[in-house]
């Protein structure tokens, strides 16, 4: 069965994907270090689709609000690169797939403090570091942007984006290995504030909640060349750079099998989201809370191979 966007039946092929994919019992698991994602009933299950069109459809839990963690990183890096404002950032941070687990020290200490990817920990401490030499605030100025990206959809009763404090507050206090991180970029000279100041930031900017639907919309600029919802966010190579970093680097050390299942450059992060961008045509934004032992939703990842081999959306 091949489905297209000229084809009507998205809403209902995205219904089937919710009744296929959204788990019946407890499988995957949840990360040690954020105690308030366990909580979170392993069942739920959403998924939106926002054309460039401007069209959003969705199914299952697409409304409710969760953690972005990691997806948070596109979106700081988007904001390091607006305006031809990357400046040095490059020097700091490179773009190859780090193929080991997103919160490794043992890769950043072998390559002297030079994170691989901005979408692994270290990498996204340095975009954090980076942007808050002109926003000091940067969780805040992240918050603002995707609330601006969001956009007020029909549902526009409900909170939109925000933060959850007394996550990042938990989650702050066992950050450990995050602070490990960031003072090892100290040392090799590769970050400017305070380790702690970087991390209460960057930690900030994971506990922001979102919806299926709020993310994919947000997330539309990446598919439109840099056009966001009021006007132009990135140039469009800047828009197709982040794109490439996605497909080799947003799955972490799961990027290859990411590639091979779904074909689509996405962004995942340990609240069972993933965003995933079809160039020119939509993002889908798919949340499932349990992770596969990369970090990465188990039935987020099914979901999305199986929509793209049935839509051939992939960009392959
Ligand atoms: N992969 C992720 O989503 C990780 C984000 C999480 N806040 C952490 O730093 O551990």
């Amino acid at each position: 069965m091949t489905a297209t966007l000229q084809a009507p039946p998205l809403g209902g092929l995205l219904d089937d994907i919710v009744g296929k994919h959204r788990p019946r019992r407890e499988a995957g698991s949840v990360p040690g270090n954020i105690p308030f994602l366990a909580e979170i009933p392993f069942d739920r299950f959403g998924i939106a689709v926002a054309t460039t069109s401007g069209e959003v459809f969705s199914s299952g839990d697409a409304h409710v609000p969760f953690s972005i963690q990691s997806i948070s990183k596109v979106f700081t890096l988007a904001m390091a690169l607006q305006g031809g404002k990357a400046g040095a950032l490059w020097q700091r941070v490179l773009r190859e797939p780090s193929g080991t687990s997103f919160n490794s020290l043992v890769q950043l200490e072998v390559e002297h403090g030079i994170p691989r990817n901005p979408f692994i920990n270290a990498g996204a401490l340095v975009v954090t570091d980076h942007l808050m030499e002109e926003a000091p605030d940067a969780a805040t100025q992240l918050l603002r942007f995707v609330t601006e990206q969001a956009g007020n959809g029909p549902e526009d009763t409900l909170p939109g984006p925000f933060i959850d404090e007394a996550a990042a507050a938990s989650e702050l206090a066992r950050s450990s290995r995050n602070l490990a991180l960031a003072h090892f970029l100290k040392d090799f000279g590769n970050l400017r504030r305070p380790a702690e100041a970087v991390v209460e930031s960057y930690v900030r900017q994971c506990s922001i909640m979102m919806s299926c639907v709020e993310l994919a919309t947000a997330g539309l600029f990446l598919a439109r060349d840099g056009q966001g919802a009021r006007g132009s966010v990135l140039s469009p190579s800047e828009a197709k750079r982040i794109g490439s970093i996605m497909l080799t680097c947003g799955m972490y050390d799961a990027a290859g099998e990411f590639a091979y299942r779904v074909g689509l450059p996405g962004k995942s992060g340990v609240g069972g989201g993933i965003l995933v961008i079809v160039p020119g045509k939509c993002t889908i934004c798919v949340w499932s809370p349990r992770l596969d032992a990369k970090g990465n939703s188990l039935a987020g990842t099914a979901a999305l191979a199986e929509l793209s081999d049935l839509t051939g959306w992939s960009v392959f």
